[in-house]
């Protein structure tokens, strides 16, 4: 574990830490120690380069996962069996990309947790200074500021508790603190939506007053965005309400850990995190209207566990609480929230005391939410979820996961030099496709892009990869869905998945939605057409119209098919670009091998390339791959099977035209000439090509 390149200091303090966690006599807790300082000395020496990005976010997720399992363990033996109170800020800020880190914790274990216990007995007693260091803060809009900040002590007691115990806690201070209840509106307030309480001992002395309390904490009172200079409570925006702790900005954030164990660590540790989602999670709360009950759907997503420690449920509240419990076996999404609430916006790093364990653990492709086209907005886990939209409120939940989940494409970006030949339908699927949707400003009225358009040819000559091409180059989000799967995989649900499906493109919009085999969405009308296959056929087109969207949408239908001729002529007409794509000629073809055998160890000669291209004539894209898959097995099966099991990868020769020519044995062309004819002579009739 050991790095050569670690400071003497950290190397102590490593090899410190490490008997301590493998030490048979430790226990949980200071295990869980252990691990935490084994984090920061990662963090410490990636900090101070003295150890690669690479190696500290394998570290870190070692280091990790043991701490969680051992902080989120419900096994009395070897668990701390608690959200060590230091846990919480160190899990906020970081990037969830760990599903399978489920807590044990649920609403009905927390309370008895001994530390838990232990904090609200401490409260009771009004012990603040015994407390443990703090988990959350309280930022005090004006009016709140003006009744609680005369009886901050007080406040400072009961936020002792955690979070989810805010009830109890507020409840106690009822008994405890006059001054608090003294202010009704003020109390109603905290009571419906502080979704966490700062433990203020440590930054307050209890004896202090609001004057000199505020302006020196910096914490209490300063705005999370713009001025970050330390504000009085009387600066403080009247919109400004309660935020949880990672929505510090970072100075105040490690002023608000200055009285914990290790301050300088730890402020390196969030300083090096990713600074921008707790300047999102600040967002979301900011974005989000100060209203109590709006409140309680967004921040940490437990708006509905911490209202039903308080007793009371407004409607709204009650019907989340029912939808979670309808929807409860499914995971939570995003609200869709395009219509300028973007409440989720970043909540998806934080979470509540029910929430997952969120590793520290930086992510390696350097992209928050999973790649350059991913759609912040929509595309996201987070934790609340209440669809928000109006174009969404007809829609089955369950619709929407399926879309998010099954139908909207996250896969790794494709570029248009990926796509071999077809150099036609690229030029214009450019020219009417992508630069539209790029620059809606300037391609309006009769430059306006179509609404569909269809792609036809020959299977495997690249329909899928241009369909996926064209949404990451005009920056929109993919969404692909075979229509044979509308008709058979949602029986009876294949037009409110179509209705679906628009409604969730609506929303993501700039959004390319690839219909694979829309000739069996689009048949023509027959005598013996189902009922079902008809409604959904009913229901595409009305969407496609835009019947029901607004002439603003910038929604792209992209249609591909092998069976041109079935496509009823209503369809036909709405899909006004109708693009040839056909077999990859000679070049195309050299492309794709030179393309595939430049990333494998490989020994082809140019001619010999010439000579593979000459031979394949009559192959579609996908033959060729899958050629050049064939012939790369040939050194392999080469070799004796004993071999395999002890044989160095350098050690495998490279791939040879030999291993092409035994290739052609198996791989043959998938397209006949038959059916070649059939495409050309619809491309003449119907085709938009020259
Ligand atoms: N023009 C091409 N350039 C590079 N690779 C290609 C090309 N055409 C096909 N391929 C390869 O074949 C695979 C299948 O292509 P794709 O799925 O885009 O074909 P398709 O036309 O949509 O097929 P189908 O009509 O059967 O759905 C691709 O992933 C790619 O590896």
């Amino acid at each position: 574990m050991q790095t050569p390149a670690l400071s003497a200091v950290h190397l102590s303090e490593w090899q410190k830490n490490y008997f301590a966690i493998t030490s048979d006599t430790c226990t949980p807790g200071q295990k869980a120690d252990g691990y935490r300082a084994q984090i920061l000395c990662i963090q410490y020496a990636w900090a101070n380069s003295e150890i690669s990005q690479v190696c500290a976010t394998n570290l870190f997720k070692k280091y990790a996962e043991k701490y969680s399992a051992i902080i989120d363990s419900d096994n009395v033996e070897t668990g701390v069996n608690n959200y060590a109170e230091d846990i919480l800020p160190l899990a906020r800020c970081q990037q969830n990309d760990n599903d399978k880190w489920q807590s044990s914790l649920t609403s009905s274990n927390v309370f008895e947790l001994k530390s838990v216990q232990e904090m609200m007995q401490a409260g009771k007693k009004f012990q603040s200074s015994l407390m443990a260091p703090a988990d959350a803060f309280v930022v005090v809009d004006k009016e709140v500021s003006a009744c609680v900040t005369p009886c901050l002590p007080k406040l400072s007691v009961c936020s002792n508790a955690i979070e989810t115990d805010l009830g109890a806690s507020l409840s106690k201070c009822k008994s405890q603190g006059p001054d608090i209840l003294q202010s009704p509106p003020s109390l109603n307030c905290l009571q419906n939506s502080v979704p966490s309480v700062t433990k203020t001992t440590d930054i307050f002395p209890s004896s202090s007053t609001s004057s000199n309390i505020l302006p020196n904490t910096g914490v209490c009172a300063t705005p999370l965005f713009g001025n970050n200079k330390a504000a009085s409570s009387s600066s403080v925006t009247p919109q400004s309400h309660f935020g949880i702790g990672q929505n510090l900005p970072f100075s105040n954030q490690s002023s608000l850990l200055a009285g914990s164990g290790n301050p300088g660590k730890r402020k390196m540790f969030y300083t090096s995190s990713d600074e921008s989602c707790s300047m999102n999670s600040s967002l979301a709360f900011y974005k989000t209207p100060i209203n109590t009950e709006a409140r309680n759907f967004v921040g940490n997503g437990n708006g509905g566990e911490e209202s039903n420690v308080t007793g009371f449920k407004t409607a709204k509240e009650q019907l989340w609480v029912d939808q979670q419990k309808k929807y409860h076996n499914q995971p939570q999404r995003t609200p869709i929230s395009c219509g300028g609430t973007k409440k989720s916006l970043g909540a998806g790093r934080s979470r509540g005391p029910f929430g997952k364990f969120v590793p520290p653990v930086p992510r390696q492709d350097g992209h928050e939410n999973g790649g350059p086209h991913y759609k912040p907005h929509g595309a996201g886990p987070t934790e609340s979820s209440c669809p928000v939209d109006e174009r969404l409120k007809n829609i089955e939940p369950k619709m929407i996961d399926l879309i998010m989940h099954e139908i909207m494409d996250h896969g790794p970006p494709v570029n248009w030099d990926d796509i071999a030949g077809v150099d036609f339908a690229k030029a214009t699927i450019k020219e009417i496709v992508v630069w539209p949707m790029l620059r809606p400003d300037i391609f309006t009225g009769l430059r306006g892009p179509p609404k569909g358009i269809l792609l036809f040819g020959p299977p495997g000559t690249g329909k899928t990869l241009i369909g996926k091409c064209i949404a990451c180059q005009s920056g929109a989000t993919f969404f692909s869905i075979s229509a044979s799967s509308l008709t058979s995989k949602w029986v009876g649900e294949g037009e409110k998945m179509v209705r679906a499906l628009f409604a969730v493109a609506r929303c993501q919009q700039p959004a390319v939605i690839f219909i694979d085999e829309i000739d069996s969405l689009l048949s023509q009308r027959g005598d013996g057409e189902h009922e079902s296959s008809r409604r959904i056929k009913t229901e595409f087109l009305v969407q496609l119209d835009g019947a029901t969207t607004s002439s603003e949408d910038r929604i792209l239908v992209v249609g591909a098919t092998n069976r041109p001729q079935e496509i009823d002529e209503a369809a036909r007409r709405r899909l006004v670009k109708r693009l040839y794509i056909p077999l990859p000629e000679a070049s195309a073809r050299k492309q794709i091998v030179t393309r595939l055998m430049s990333k494998e160890h490989c020994s082809l000669r140019e001619e010999e390339i010439e000579l593979i291209v000459k031979k394949s004539d009559g192959f579609s894209g996908a033959d060729m791959t899958q050629l050049c898959r064939e012939a790369s097995l040939g050194p392999i099966r080469s070799l004796q099977s004993t071999d395999i099991a002890t044989i160095t990868p350098e050690q495998v020769r490279p791939i040879s035209f030999l291993d092409f020519d035994n290739a052609f044995r198996s791989v043959r062309p998938s397209v006949s000439s038959k059916d070649l004819e059939l495409y050309e002579n619809w491309n003449q009739t119907f085709g938009s090509g020259r």
